[in-house]
């Protein structure tokens, strides 16, 4: 579950990363990228976040992804309260999170298969247990035979299933996209829906970010709408 209570969001002040030191000051003169936005995101629900350039989109998931604390009002992901939580357990909590980009961003010197283990080493998973989820992951996302090319040989399309392998690769709670479609075609970009898809259905909270009005008509789902920084409508 996702809520969002009266959320403003200014960055010279939000700069400051969850978990970071106490005591930055606010960013008084900046203008405030969020204002007053407060929704509640069902645990398994999928959303898509729309509006146009400019909107907060992304800014609604830095703070989803605890990569940012809102200035004023409250955030609760998967159950903790971002004013409250520790230091220390952003961890634990952030491995419930995947994140996929419209940039992909992967590592450039790595394999496939070890972008996709990623997440499984930093987690300290054993070798054997990395490689059976590894295989998983690729055959899920159609890269079985891609595993052990580095990422720049890969269509842009298989990039993103890549990252989307990785983004999923722990079983998150909530998985995020941001204008995860904005590089590829359309039938690429559908493939990458229909995984995102399919990840809702396995009892994901999903929200994707998008300009793409013909993925949003092809898929029908609830929308946040947000116009310079406001939430215009929500259903
Ligand atoms: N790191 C930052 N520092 C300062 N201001 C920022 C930063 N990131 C975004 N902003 C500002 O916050 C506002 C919302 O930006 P955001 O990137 O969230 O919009 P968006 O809806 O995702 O846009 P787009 O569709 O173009 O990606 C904009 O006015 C933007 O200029």
């Amino acid at each position: 579950m996702v809520r969002f209570a009266g959320v403003g969001l200014r960055y010279a002040n939000a700069a400051r990363p969850v978990g970071g030191l106490a005591g930055d000051r606010p960013g008084a003169g900046e203008p405030a990228a969020l204002h007053d936005v407060s929704f509640t995101l069902p645990q398994g629900s999928f959303h898509w976040l729309l509006g146009p350039s400019g909107a907060g989109k992304s800014s609604v998931l830095r703070l989803m992804q605890l990569s940012l604390r809102p200035t004023s009002g409250s955030v609760e992901v998967l159950g903790a309260d971002l004013s409250r939580i520790r230091r220390r357990d952003l961890p634990a909590l952030r491995r419930r999170i995947g994140t996929v980009w419209q940039d992909f961003r992967l590592l450039p010197h790595l394999p496939v298969q070890d972008n996709v283990a990623l997440p499984l080493r930093i987690a300290g998973r054993a070798e054997g247990q990395i490689r059976a989820d590894v295989a998983e992951m690729l055959r899920w996302a159609g890269l079985e035979s891609k595993a052990g090319q580095l990422p720049a040989t890969l269509s842009g399309g298989e990039q993103q299933r890549a990252a989307l392998a990785r983004a999923v690769v722990m079983r998150p709670a909530l998985l995020l996209a941001d204008e995860p479609t904005g590089n590829l075609d359309t039938v690429q970009a559908r493939r990458v829906l229909a995984l995102l898809h399919e990840m809702h259905r396995l009892g994901t909270t999903v929200v994707v970010a998008t300009h793409a009005e013909a993925l949003v008509e092809a898929y029908p789902a609830p929308a946040l709408w947000l116009e310079r920084g406001r939430l215009v409508s929500h259903g």
